[in-house]
């Protein structure tokens, strides 16, 4: 059963609207007693860095979300700052991140476009896999999927990189490390593109 993860922040009723449409079992986790029968976790987000990271402490899922993830290998896919706080830290606040996956969350470079507003990056936008998983099967890479950011997610690794986006030049919009998925698009808000990202997690 998926868990989507409710500690305070993200779109829980559009990813629960998505697996009723896809009829796949899902419940909201609020605490620690919800994870019965959760065999992958969706971590949602929406905000800032700090704040994300103050409510899932506050949460008092933090410990076992750690020992799920990292040490029983539940998959799990993060979604905008909800990927964004799989990081050790980001420009964005000063708090430490989950640390899941190495790297450092950081800026847009503004000064690399001649439009304005220049960020957030909002809006829809092609993305380019690095890796070849079967998230991403079917997938319509032209298509792209819809943005909502002003930070990005600067890997340690370049093999944790899944996929790239375009803006201010190329940066990283999906990361991938064994059982853990994180992407910097918005799959809920993605039309036909984000239903199939889903479906293929709940299938993986
Ligand atoms: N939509 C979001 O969650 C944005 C995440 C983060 N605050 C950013 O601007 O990149």
């Amino acid at each position: 059963m998926i868990g989507i993860i409710d500690y305070g922040l993200g779109n829980i009723s559009a990813f629960a609207n998505i697996f009723k449409q896809l009829n796949i079992p899902f419940k909201q986790v609020k605490n620690i007693n919800d994870f019965e029968s959760v065999t992958k976790l969706i971590l949602p987000g929406v905000g800032a860095f700090d704040y994300a990271m103050q409510l899932l402490n506050d949460s008092g899922m933090r410990e076992k979300l750690d020992h799920l993830i990292l040490s029983e290998k539940v998959p799990v896919l993060g979604v905008c700052v909800g990927m964004q706080i799989m990081a050790n830290s980001s420009e964005e606040g000063s708090v430490p991140g989950l640390g899941w996956i190495g790297g450092k969350v950081k800026k847009i470079d503004a000064s690399k476009l001649n439009h304005k507003p220049t960020i957030p990056h909002m809006g829809w936008n092609q993305v380019r896999a690095k890796k070849d998983v079967d998230i991403f099967s079917g997938i319509d890479y032209e298509q792209g999927f819809y943005f909502l950011h002003s930070y990005y997610f600067d890997a340690d690794n370049p093999q944790d990189v899944l996929a790239v986006s375009e803006y201010a030049g190329e940066f990283v919009c999906a990361v991938h490390k064994e059982n853990i998925y994180g992407f910097q698009f918005h799959p809920e808000k993605s039309l036909l593109n984000g239903v199939l990202l889903l479906k293929n997690f709940a299938n993986l």
